[in-house]
């Protein structure tokens, strides 16, 4: 559920009604949050704790108690003497007292080599207003650790200075890596522009803080929400069974984007893949596949139309020089299509395409780039936010989902609930991941899962495989490639079922 401030401050006043004490909640809380500390820093170092007066500090500390016992060494930065603090983040102070270093300056401060991790305890959903002097320092701080010292942060709840109900930074508000969101989403932190501060988002669930008012016509994908999505295979399955999928793809000049797409629909479970190229592409691209995908070429085309698949990918580095011919397949074709890239641009100079084919199963994923074209023809939708203009474009196409790659990749269907990912990092800035979410995508359409659920299944998974390749490598995201993320696919999806952040 998404909240506001307010209905999770209720929620909480609903569970103290019950008996639940605000040391439980916090004690669970901080258990959670030492969870994501282990996901996202697998490697102990420096742990340095920001800390407010309120409860946010708590959560920090509890954090940090869980995480002493795995070697961190723990430092702290106060925003004022503990006398002042309240009083379960004071209780908490004391008891780690002798565990934690007070710390004057965390800049200044000689860390050992090895990895710093900075949690961002100043303030939760209790902010009023801007952040006072003496925070808003502390927040600085917490940035110049990030951008100088390469440390990661890690937000309890909100990143400080956020507004939680609409997502506006004031000056100096925190930049978090990752947010560990405590029970449920805050609607400020999946507003336009809150990205920057967000980053990751890791939901940490409290029992007893599970049922809350709020928007239930938006979720954020995680585990719990997607698991049951992805199919479980039958024993006695076999490769027609999971699925055959047909790629439209590739180019002179723009090979690695089909090679890509395949690569992606294989590692995502795909029992059969095919990629359909021109008869001159044939011999270019035909040894550089993996051994898995077979090709065919083909003088027109049109051809695809009657072969035999359960989903087809159109558009990773098509090029332009057959678009009548493409155009035609996405009119008429009455199977479920991915639609990306090149045939995505096709679209926004061909619009009427998607009225004869608004019945049909249709995945379109552009980036920001591709969904400025397509949405040059509906001018009075300029400055509407990333979701209405998600809701708004799906709302007449009924086949239609529309997955809009982003920070925040955001997915809407029609009378479904709108999707925000989760998961990635800013190493996915880079050539062919795109590429590799289409062949994810047509992978989990071609074994029939519904494209609005297709959609959150390849943005989570792609964004988790990018992940994994950094804390399986200790390699940074300066590094990362679309084939890091095609080769950890696996273990994206078996954290999936096991349930990680
Ligand atoms: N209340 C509970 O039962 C739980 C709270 N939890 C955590 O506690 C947080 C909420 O705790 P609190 O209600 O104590 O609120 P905060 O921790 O957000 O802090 C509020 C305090 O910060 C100061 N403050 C408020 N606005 C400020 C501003 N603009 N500039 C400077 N200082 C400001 C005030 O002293 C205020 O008392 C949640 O976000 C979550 O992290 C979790 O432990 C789960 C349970």
């Amino acid at each position: 559920m998404i909240t506001t401030c307010q209905q999770m401050q209720q929620c909480e006043e609903a569970a103290f009604a019950r008996g639940i004490s605000a040391a439980e909640l916090m004690d669970e809380a901080g258990r959670g949050i030492a969870a994501v500390v282990r996901q996202f820093a697998p490697r102990t170092g420096s742990l340095v704790l920001f800390l407010g007066k309120g409860n946010n500090a708590g959560d920090a500390l509890v954090a940090a108690r869980e995480l002493l016992t795995d070697g961190w060494k723990v430092h702290a930065r106060l925003c004022c003497e503990p006398a002042a603090m309240k009083e379960l983040p004071r209780r908490h102070l004391q008891a780690l007292s002798g565990h934690v270093r007070i710390i004057e300056d965390a800049i200044e401060f000689d860390f050992p080599p090895g990895p710093i991790v900075s949690l961002d305890g100043l303030l939760g959903i209790g902010a009023q207003g801007p952040m006072k002097l003496e925070l808003e320092l502390l927040a600085r701080e917490m940035n110049a650790l990030r951008s100088l010292r390469h440390a990661v942060t890690i937000a309890m709840d909100i990143p400080s200075g956020l507004n939680g109900d609409r997502g506006k930074a004031c000056e100096n508000a925190v930049v978090a890596d990752i947010t560990a969101v405590v029970a449920q989403i805050k609607a400020g932190l999946l507003a336009d522009g809150a990205d920057q501060h967000v980053g990751r988002i890791a939901l940490v669930p409290l029992r007893e803080l599970s049922s809350v008012q709020g928007d239930a016509q938006a979720a954020v994908l995680t585990p719990r929400l997607l698991r049951s999505w992805l199919p479980r295979r039958a024993n006695d399955m076999h490769k027609g069974d999971a699925g055959r999928v047909g790629i439209l793809a590739g180019s002179p000049g723009f090979l690695g984007a089909a090679e890509l797409c395949c690569r992606g629909a294989i590692r995502a479970g795909a029992g059969l893949v095919t990629l359909i190229v021109r008869e001159e592409v044939y011999p270019l691209i035909a040894a550089r596949l993996p051994a898995e995908v077979m090709v065919q070429p083909v003088k027109d085309y049109r051809e695809a139309l009657d072969m035999d698949f359960d989903a087809l990918a159109i558009g990773p580095g098509l090029g332009f020089a057959h678009e009548p011919q493409i155009l035609e397949i996405l009119s008429r074709l009455d199977l479920p299509v991915i639609v990306d890239a090149d045939a995505l641009t096709m679209i926004s100079r061909h619009p009427e395409v998607m009225n004869e084919a608004a019945k049909l199963p249709r995945l379109m994923t552009p980036h920001p780039g591709e969904m400025a074209r397509l949405l040059r023809h509906y001018p009075s939708w300029n400055g509407m936010s990333r979701r209405l203009l998600v809701e708004s474009y799906i709302s007449r196409s009924p086949g239609l989902t529309l997955l809009l790659k982003g920070t925040r990749t955001v997915i809407g269907t029609h009378r479904e609930t709108t999707l925000f990912n989760s998961t990635g990092h800013p190493g996915m800035a880079s050539g062919g991941m795109g590429d590799v979410l289409t062949g994810v995508c047509a992978a989990f359409a071609a074994q029939h899962v519904p494209l609005h659920q297709t959609a959150g299944l390849g943005a989570w998974l792609c964004g988790r495989a990018a992940e994994r390749h950094l804390t399986l490598y200790h390699s940074a995201a300066e590094s990362l490639g679309a084939s890091d993320v095609t080769a950890h696919l696996g273990h994206a999806l078996q954290d999936l079922k096991e349930g990680a952040f």
